[in-house]
């Protein structure tokens, strides 16, 4: 049998098989953006604290996943059988195909969205409630958005499998495409020439969403974005005049600001803080300095709520802000967690978003300001950390220390009462350090009250009205830096020393 071409051009403008290719591309949205949307939901219950929920997704994933779709299909529409009552909604092939195909897809994304969550860093998380949002919102607009982007190439390739797996609908008989060619060719057997036309179809539709999937992820892509240049000096002169640094006052005679009450804290049964106590007074800044392990960094965690104590209390300005036992997210902690600042080693900036956006996010969730006023707000805090150059980068297009620095004022855009440090520097190359230093020390001059966890002794000795030495889990030094200068042959004074000579 001679192969027909003029027959098979002829295909290629056949109203059926266009018809069929929109058919093919609306099952295939439809698939696609319910898998998405459900799946995100069915990979969130799979990493859930309820172990219901986490068994129900699992179970989900589990079933959809090991039935095959045909089988699926065949179901689906056949399940009036059972109950007519359905017949109004299956009799339609469309929606009997779409509901089978979206039941199994989901299944899938679902598995492809919890790597990309977990890919997300775990400091991403504790950023943003440090900064006091809500699960929900640290979901909404720092988590979910990364996974997506992580995700993207997988789902993307998700969609090309879905729009394959949609000629397995001719079987209810929807009239998709391969599903007109089959009509085509059972007439006049020319099989070949319209399995052809059938799969030029298929390659286009593919083609098609590869170019526009292609195109939104050069969009999506941070990576490829130049920053708009500013013109820092003029910016400068719209914004709010600086405040005067105000000289330091420490009262410590005034009630503390923050008391720390018989925390205590073990890890696998280790003890790691033993029986905390400590007070902050307005003003004051403190260091907390020791041997690794020592317990310095779980001690500023608890101290926010990042990681929970097995006994104790913090109290907040005299209220009680956190107590051991209180559930993750209880009402005194949502109040009042904006008053407390964290500025981490790791810096958990959110990667997504530009400068001036990380500095705007969690105080446009919680304030009712007007956004321009916020905006200039975020940028005067920007110059005062001196990154007002740098507002409309993105995080990667900084160094550690221009990062930390952002980090800082993304923490002093919430007004806190007190800022919490921790290692600040630790991750930072030698000679990034001091920038980062000398805007902590600043902060300090204007009286902002501080707890910092360092192992900068230069620094902790010159900005600090006490240090901190904690040991083993207690805080066994807490003095003045002049006091423990006079402390020779004590086991700081040995520390501080070596620390000094390394
Ligand atoms: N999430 C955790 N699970 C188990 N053990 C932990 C956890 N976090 C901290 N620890 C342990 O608690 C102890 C104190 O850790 P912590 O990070 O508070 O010490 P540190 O004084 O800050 O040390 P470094 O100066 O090295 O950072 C260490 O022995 C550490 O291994």
């Amino acid at each position: 049998m001679q192969f027909d071409w003029p027959y098979l051009f002829s295909l290629l403008t056949f109203a059926d098989f266009w018809k069929a290719s929109l058919v093919v591309v609306q099952l295939s949205l439809l698939t696609w953006c319910s898998g998405v949307v459900l799946g995100m939901g069915i990979a969130f219950a799979r990493r859930s604290r309820s172990r219901v929920l986490r068994k129900a997704a699992a179970l989900y994933i589990w079933l959809f996943r090991s039935l095959p779709l045909l089988v699926l299909l065949i179901f689906i529409f056949n399940l009036p059988q059972m109950f007519p009552a359905l017949q109004g909604v299956l009799g339609n092939p469309f929606v009997a195909s779409a509901i089978a195909l979206i039941l199994s897809e989901t299944a899938y994304i679902a598995e492809i969205h919890r790597g990309g969550l977990m890919a997300v860093q775990k400091g991403q998380f504790e950023a943003g409630k440090a900064l006091g949002l809500s699960r929900g919102r640290i979901n909404a607009y720092i988590i979910v958005p990364q996974a997506l982007r992580i995700s993207l190439p997988t789902l993307v390739n998700e969609f090309i499998t879905i729009v394959k797996m949609t000629s397995l609908v001719s079987v209810i008989s929807l009239a998709e495409i391969l599903m007109v060619g089959e009509r085509l060719y059972t007439d006049n057997f020319k099989v070949m020439e319209t399995l052809l036309a059938v799969a030029f179809y298929y390659v286009l539709i593919v083609t098609v969403f590869e170019r526009l999937f292609a195109w939104l992820e050069v969009r999506l892509d941070i990576q490829r974005r130049t920053p708009d240049a500013i013109d820092a000096e003029a910016l400068r002169t719209t914004l709010p005049p600086a405040s005067a640094p105000s000289r330091r006052s420490v009262q410590p005679s005034a009630k503390p600001i923050l008391e720390v009450n018989g925390m205590t804290k073990a890890f696998d049964g280790k003890c790691v803080l033993d029986g905390i106590h400590l007070a902050v007074h307005p003003g004051e800044v403190i260091s907390i300095i020791g041997p690794s392990g020592s317990g310095k960094t779980t001690l500023i965690r608890m101290i926010n709520g990042l990681e929970q104590m097995d006994k104790g209390e913090v109290f907040l300005s005299g209220r009680s802000f956190i107590h051991a036992g209180q559930p993750d997210y209880a009402l005194p902690w949502r109040t009042q967690i904006t008053k407390i600042g964290m500025v981490f080693q790791g810096f958990n900036l959110f990667p997504h978003k530009s400068v001036i956006d990380n500095l705007m996010l969690a105080p446009r969730l919680h304030f009712n300001e007007d956004p321009r006023t916020l905006r200039q707000h975020c940028l005067a805090m920007l110059d005062k950390v001196g990154m007002l150059e740098h507002a409309y980068k993105y995080p990667h297009q900084l160094s550690g220390g221009q990062q930390q620095r952002v980090a800082i004022a993304r923490t002093l855009v919430m007004k806190p009462s007190i800022i919490l440090f921790d290692e600040p520097t630790s991750a930072l190359d030698p000679e990034r350090v001091a920038e980062v230093l000398d805007v902590i020390a600043r902060l300090a001059q204007e009286g902002i009250t501080m707890l910092i966890v360092t192992h900068e002794m230069k620094f902790a000795f010159s900005v600090s009205d006490r240090v901190v030495f904690m040991e083993n889990g207690h805080i066994a030094v807490d003095a003045p830096p002049a006091e423990i200068r006079q402390m020779t042959g004590s086991r700081i004074h040995a520390f501080v020393n070596d620390i000094a000579m390394s």
